[in-house]
């Protein structure tokens, strides 16, 4: 029997939904080690938007992958809706990223053998609830409704870019992780996913974007800057200094 409580603790307005303390990550290869985050500590509210800027290299996507649960990290937690998700069996994980995550990844949220109507059919199963939103309303949402019976070789990058955002909130999640959601998209794409994003904030979901973007950050309600697997060290020009509140973090 698993051993993942299943009675969540319902989050209130402002709530920390999704939290992680001291995360540590040690990546070793070779004769090669590195300390892709050092400490980082950082939470979401619920209805909030947060971005996370930084170099090339610094750990975003190191980050992520362990707020998702998709990797562990080497020292540190990660909680998300009051349920610790790191230093789990792996099914574990899995589990709880399918019933309380959204993960937006680019052009990794297809399985390829499946069609779009299918990949969305399969998160919702994966969560366990009954689809608080229909797959046919997801993809009227991201503007796909003619696609449905698509594979995904068989869509654009900006139609990939769209029906992987279908699947990352057809579990309607607490919390909705995206890694550079608006890499590499035309600017009436990235509105749409930038949009969607923020409304799935105002719905009470916690969301945190890694992110490049000016536009991304935009949008967003507070930005944590992370520099060489630590939080809230610099800050860059490029970017809306007045939104940056490093005193939200500690690194
Ligand atoms: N699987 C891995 N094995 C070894 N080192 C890794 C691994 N994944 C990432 N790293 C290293 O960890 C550090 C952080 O990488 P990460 O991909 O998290 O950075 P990033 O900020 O997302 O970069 P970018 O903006 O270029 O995507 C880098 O030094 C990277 O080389």
């Amino acid at each position: 029997m698993s051993s993942v409580p299943d009675a969540v603790r319902a989050p209130f307005p402002g709530e920390e939904v999704l939290t992680a303390r001291e995360l540590y990550r040690f990546y070793r290869a070779g004769e090669e080690e590195t300390l892709a985050l050092r400490g980082v500590s950082l939470s979401v509210g619920r209805g909030e938007t947060v971005a996370v800027v930084g170099p090339s290299g610094s750990g975003k996507s190191t980050l992520l992958s362990c707020l998702a649960g998709l990797d562990e990290p080497s020292g540190g937690e990660v909680h998300v809706n009051g349920v610790r998700i790191s230093h789990r069996p792996e099914t574990e994980r899995a589990r709880l990223r399918a019933r309380h995550i959204g993960v937006l990844l680019q052009a990794r949220n297809l399985l390829p053998h499946l069609s779009v109507r299918d990949n969305i059919l399969l998160a919702q199963h994966a969560s366990g609830r009954r689809p608080a939103i229909p797959w046919q309303e997801l993809l009227g949402q991201v503007g796909l409704p003619a696609r449905a019976h698509a594979l995904p070789r068989q869509l654009s990058g900006g139609e990939v870019a769209r029906a992987g955002l279908a699947v990352a909130l057809a579990n309607t999640p607490a919390v909705l992780l995206a890694d550079e959601p608006t890499g590499e998209l035309d600017g009436g794409t990235e509105q749409l996913v930038l949009t969607m994003l923020r409304d799935r904030a105002a719905d009470d979901c916690a969301v945190l974007i890694v992110t490049h973007s000016a536009e991304a950050v935009r949008i967003a309600d507070r930005v944590i800057t992370l520099t060489d697997g630590r939080t809230g060290s610099t800050s860059t020009a490029d970017i809306r200094p007045e939104r940056q509140e490093q005193g939200h973090v500690r690194g």
